[in-house]
This record gives C-alpha cells, sequence and structure tokens, in this order.
C-alpha cells in the first residue's frame, strides 16, 4: 500500500528514532496516535525477526495495548515494571526548547504517567509540528477532567486562565470519553498565553479541582525526530 506523504513523514520519523534508541532487553514505553502506530511496526518486525530480543512493551492507551498484542509484542504495564528505559510518543506541536502540546488524539494522562517512569522521551513527528514557539499552529491545549462538574470546572479554567474550553465531542455529540472514564476539554488559550509562561499556566490549571491532567509536556523531551515525507530526518536534542 503506498503511504501519503505525511504518512512517509511520520514513518521516517518513528524508524530513525527507533534505530537509534531502540535495543534488546529494553523497557519501552509506547505512546499513541498516529505515528507511534510506525513504531509499533518496526517492533513488530525487529522482534518478529528476532533481531530484537527480551523487550518489555508498556502500551500508553486501549489502542497501543492493542496494536502492541495484535502484533505479538509482550506487553506489560507499570505495575510489573514501574521503571522504563525509554519512551518515545508522539505530539501535536513541539517548540525550541522541546516542549510539547499532546493530546490532540485523546491519550494524555497515561501518556505523562508513561513518560514519568522512563528515563529518557523521545518524540517523533512530521516536520509540520515543528514550531517556533508554544501555540504557534496548534491553537488549544487537550484538558482531561473528571466528569463530575465538568461544566463547573470548565468554567474555573475559564475564570482562572483565560480562553474558552470547548468539550470534545464524539459521534452523536456524546462526550469524548478517555482511557480513564474522563471527558477532555481543548481550551482554546487567550493569544496573550503564548508570549507568557506556559509552566506557570500548566501549574494554574492542574490546581484547579477536576482537572486530571493536561496536554501540556514541558521540559520532559530529551530528543525529537521531525521528518519530511522525502525521509530528510531532523533530530533535535536537548540543550
Ligand atoms: O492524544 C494523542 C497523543 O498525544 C498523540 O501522541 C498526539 O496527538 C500526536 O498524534 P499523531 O501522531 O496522530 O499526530
Amino acid at each position: 500500500m503506498s503511504l501519503s506523504p505525511i504518512e512517509k513523514a511520520k514513518r521516517a520519523a518513528a524508524h530513525a528514532a527507533s534505530e537509534a534508541f531502540i535495543r534488546s532487553g529494553l523497557r519501552i514505553g509506547v505512546g499513541s496516535g498516529s505515528t507511534v502506530k510506525y513504531l509499533v511496526d518496526y517492533l513488530k518486525e525487529q522482534y518478529g525477526s528476532g533481531e530484537l530480543k527480551e523487550i518489555l512493551c508498556i502500551p500508553t492507551s486501549f489502542m497501543t495495548r492493542k496494536w502492541l498484542i495484535d502484533s505479538n509484542l509482550p506487553v506489560s504495564d507499570l505495575e510489573k515494571t514501574p521503571e522504563l528505559d525509554v519512551c518515545i510518543d508522539g505530539a501535536d506541536e513541539v517548540d525550541p526548547s522541546l516542549n510539547c502540546i499532546k493530546g490532540g488524539g485523546g491519550c494524555l494522562t497515561q501518556e505523562k504517567i508513561v513518560q514519568n517512569a522512563a528515563k529518557k522521551f523521545v518524540v517523533i513527528a512530521d516536520s509540520n509540528k515543528k514550531a517556533k514557539f508554544l501555540g504557534e499552529k496548534y491553537k488549544a491545549v487537550p484538558i482531561e477532567i473528571l466528569p463530575f462538574g465538568y461544566v463547573a470546572t470548565q468554567r474555573f479554567i475559564q475564570q482562572k486562565v483565560g480562553g474558552e474550553c470547548e468539550m470534545r465531542l464524539g459521534p452523536k455529540f456524546f462526550p469524548t470519553i478517555t482511557d480513564n472514564g474522563n471527558y477532555l476539554v481543548d481550551w482554546k488559550f487567550p493569544e496573550s498565553s503564548v508570549a507568557t509562561d506556559w509552566a506557570f499556566i500548566n501549574q494554574q490549571i492542574l490546581s484547579i479541582p477536576g482537572v486530571v491532567e493536561t496536554g501540556l509536556f514541558l521540559n520532559v523531551a530529551e530528543t525529537v525526530y521531525f521528518a519530511t515525507p522525502e525521509g530528510e530526518v531532523d533530530i533535535v536534542s536537548k540543550k
């Protein structure tokens, strides 16, 4: 099957990062999203051929867990494997300091827990995700909130940090339900936020009762692999 240019870019990023970071014996956090699917394909190929041995894959979502199981890869979890060697994940936007916005695909809390359990966090993305500053192109921060009091929680967010909260809806206008049984809100931040301190804003949001986690992954990525459809890979590492 021939891939579209964007899919070729995602695959190139996933393969380049995998070749650099995946080794036999590693405990690997496996992120979520369409770019990560190419990481799973890489693991399947390498493990299936015997090139890669004794790995453990720790998924960050139901979907990723299913992909791993369907690929006959050894799946573990943070109960059995609480410490990981590396976590590889996608992102919706990445700034020059490697801060990321994540959660566009609906996964962020389990991703953040798995990322936090890993010694290294590596991001894979097509080069369109590269931004001059956080919030340049991706105009919302996904936030996971508890269903209880969800309207009040959105109001608290708006009162505290401005902008507007939009419930992520699925088919038939049902709320999108996260892997943890919660709701997902896209916080459309005010333009003034992009010039301010995202770490401070993140703390403000996290302090609101009802907020579970945000899609702001600040100061955690060690290396980001950006790729183009032509297979050119730009590797940016933390300074
Ligand atoms: O919610 C999903 C995750 O945070 C993804 O890693 C992120 O949205 C990027 O997904 P994709 O690789 O599909 O662009």
